[in-house]
């Protein structure tokens, strides 16, 4: 049974990444997303205000048409020609059982080009063509599919019930299995590495239980995982373990936004991404003291 590790406020503040003088755009990382689809576009309007609001140097938004109006028209910032990114975000806001061949080859491309990837949702079926390092942010029903897509050693693969009743326990055999760090989403959030590392994070209220709050959640961590090149170009277990603390810190930051959204009452999820800049500022006052 490994130990778990409680992520907590100074565990997050040592996992921002604070531009200083030297600093431009590109040096400070780059975010490539494929999100959203005709379906639901709303969620890559999400994950890259999500994104921009967590702070990094730049987003290149390089899903379909229809989304990226939407996603133009909410942040202009946002740049949609392709170019090098230091980190992928992909699969908010998609269905794998309806992919167009269009969306399989921005996919494709970002899944082979050897970049740390945050695989959500709707992409998490390609997990095991990844060439770089991955962590992927699945709720409980997407790890169950994960595990049966993957055949678990004995066959039976977990229902969704199953995984809520033992989640740690969960993202630990899933992350064995796939070779890649875990984010298991919940009240608790769950990170898990193949090396058998377990963090925990409970830091925001049930109010977060909305739909596109986990949209908010991809857009944190793609951010937190495009600025920090440097901790995850070692070997790959160094960077498996950077991908945990990069995936706590972005539970504790979303948590916390959703505490300060909800102030005791409910919340829109474009809400929690408003929080996000308030709540990487106080870290970072935090992480300076
Ligand atoms: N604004 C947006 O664009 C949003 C997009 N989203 C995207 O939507 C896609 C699907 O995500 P899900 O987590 O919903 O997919 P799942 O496939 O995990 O959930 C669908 C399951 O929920 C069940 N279900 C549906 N409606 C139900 C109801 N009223 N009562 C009980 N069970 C019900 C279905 O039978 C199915 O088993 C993802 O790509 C996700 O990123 C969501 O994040 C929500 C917000
Ligand atoms: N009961 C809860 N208490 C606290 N946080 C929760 C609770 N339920 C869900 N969350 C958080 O809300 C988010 C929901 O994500 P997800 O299930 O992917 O929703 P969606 O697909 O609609 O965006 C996750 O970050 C999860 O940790």
């Amino acid at each position: 049974m490994s130990e778990v590790r409680q992520w907590e406020e100074r565990d997050a503040a040592q996992w921002i990444a604070v531009p200083d003088e030297r600093s431009d755009k590109y040096t400070r990382g780059v975010l490539g997303v494929v999100t959203g689809s005709d379906l639901y576009p709303g969620a890559a309007v999400l994950g890259t205000e999500a994104a921009a609001r967590t702070g990094v140097g730049m987003i290149r938004y390089l899903g379909a048409s229809r989304p990226a109006e939407e996603v133009l028209r909410r942040r202009p910032e946002v740049v949609t020609a392709p170019g090098r990114v230091q980190a992928w975000l992909i699969g908010s806001g998609m269905d794998a059982s309806s992919r167009p061949e269009d969306d399989a080859v921005r996919l494709r491309h970002a899944i082979e080009d050897g970049t740390p990837l945050v695989i959500d949702a709707g992409a998490l079926d390609l997990v095991g063509d990844a060439t770089g390092p991955v962590v992927i942010t699945p709720h409980y029903r997407e790890l169950a599919g994960v595990i049966a897509r993957a055949g678990e050693d004995d066959g039976q693969a977990p229902s969704a019930a199953d995984i809520a009743d033992d989640p740690g326990g969960w993202a630990l055999r899933a992350s064995h299995l796939l070779g890649v760090t875990v984010l298991l989403k919940g009240h608790t959030t769950h990170i898990a590495t193949p090396a058998g590392t377990h963090r925990a994070v409970t830091a925001g209220p049930p109010w977060l239980a909305t739909a596109g709050s986990g949209d908010v959640l991809g857009g944190v961590l793609g951010a937190l995982v495009a600025t920090h090149e440097q901790e995850l170009s070692g070997t790959r277990e160094e960077t498996l373990e950077a991908l945990a603390a990069l995936a706590a810190t972005a539970a504790w930051v979303h948590g916390r936004a959703g505490e300060r959204a909800s102030a005791g009452g409910p919340i829109a999820a474009l809400d929690i991404a408003g929080e996000l800049a308030a709540v990487v500022r106080d870290l970072v006052t935090a992480g300076a003291s």
